[in-house]
């Protein structure tokens, strides 16, 4: 397996200010701490090649989880192996290895052109020249980014900028692509265009993708296995059928997905 998690828990220290007017002076002597357990013990397996759709409501813990694996955080406790190896621990040699889209982050410099950007990630991952060269032009070429290159990040489009950000997050060509709402924000071409890249990226060079979205076409458009998490906790881990047949009106012509996941988080209370 690429991708392996045991019982991977984690909990974050949540600091309350005083309330009332003087809060703000309380607050400067003593704070309420409480816990938030984000994961409960998440486990799951993911092989080589598989396009996994990891689905929840806000606040249920992708996030943590995606961070987790990515090496970002540190679980309080459980275990996790990605491609053998322990991806807080091996951080530099991890992060050789996967690419990870946080479509509310960029991992981009804001006010350098894009290409400038491209630059310095070929130095981090040490890519060879050639190499790079080939991979810059496929990936520009295939994302349709070439007329942006000479252009800062910050005056691109939302749409513009997830197609770059898809270009920095693969030049190293990672065996594992961890991607957390690539698609937010955009419009329904952008959308159309981003699956089908991602789509031919899994088929064509066998990357793994672990995509987390709120959009349930995405995940019908792309993904044969889901996982559903819900307050920390691994609530369904199968085929996106079988959650159809359960959630789903029973004669249709085309399932209303969104629906179809708003009755399943009702029934498991998740809302
Ligand atoms: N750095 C942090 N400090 C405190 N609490 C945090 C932190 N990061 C996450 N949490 C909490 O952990 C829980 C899980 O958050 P997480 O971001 O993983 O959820 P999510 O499923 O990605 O949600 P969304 O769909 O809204 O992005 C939430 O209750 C959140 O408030």
């Amino acid at each position: 397996m690429q991708i392996k998690l045991r019982e991977i828990k984690k909990s974050f220290k949540v600091y309350k200010r005083p309330e009332g007017k003087w809060g703000l002076l309380k607050g400067a002597f003593m704070r309420n701490v409480t816990e938030v357990e984000a994961l409960g013990g998440i486990g799951f397996d993911i092989a080589e090649g598989e396009l996994v759709g990891y689905i929840g409501p806000n606040g249920a813990g992708k996030s943590t989880s995606v961070k987790v694996m990515s090496g970002i955080l540190t679980p309080d406790s459980g275990e996790c192996t990605i491609l053998g190896k322990i991806p807080w621990k091996n951080r530099v040699e991890h992060v050789s290895k996967i690419g990870v889209v946080f479509g509310q982050r960029s991992q981009l410099w804001w006010d350098v052109p894009v290409a400038d950007s491209f630059d310095v990630l070929k130095d981090i991952y040490a890519i060879p020249p050639g190499d790079y060269k080939i991979r810059l032009a496929e990936l520009t070429a295939t994302l349709g980014v070439e007329a942006l290159l000479r252009i800062p990040v910050r005056q691109l489009s939302l749409g513009q900028r997830m197609r770059c950000e898809l270009v920095a997050a693969l030049l190293h060509r990672p065996k594992i692509l961890f991607l957390d709402e690539p698609t937010i924000g955009l419009d329904a071409v952008s959308k159309l265009a981003l699956r089908n890249f991602l789509k031919e990226e899994n088929r064509k060079q066998g990357v793994t993708m672990l995509l987390t979205t709120h959009d349930m076409d995405d995940i019908e458009a792309l993904c044969e296995r889901v996982m559903v998490i819900g307050h920390g906790k691994l609530l369904y881990d199968g085929k996106l059928a079988g959650l159809q047949e359960k959630y789903a009106p029973e004669v249709v012509m085309k399932v209303n997905t969104d629906a179809m996941i708003a009755a399943m988080y009702n029934d498991l209370a998740l809302t």
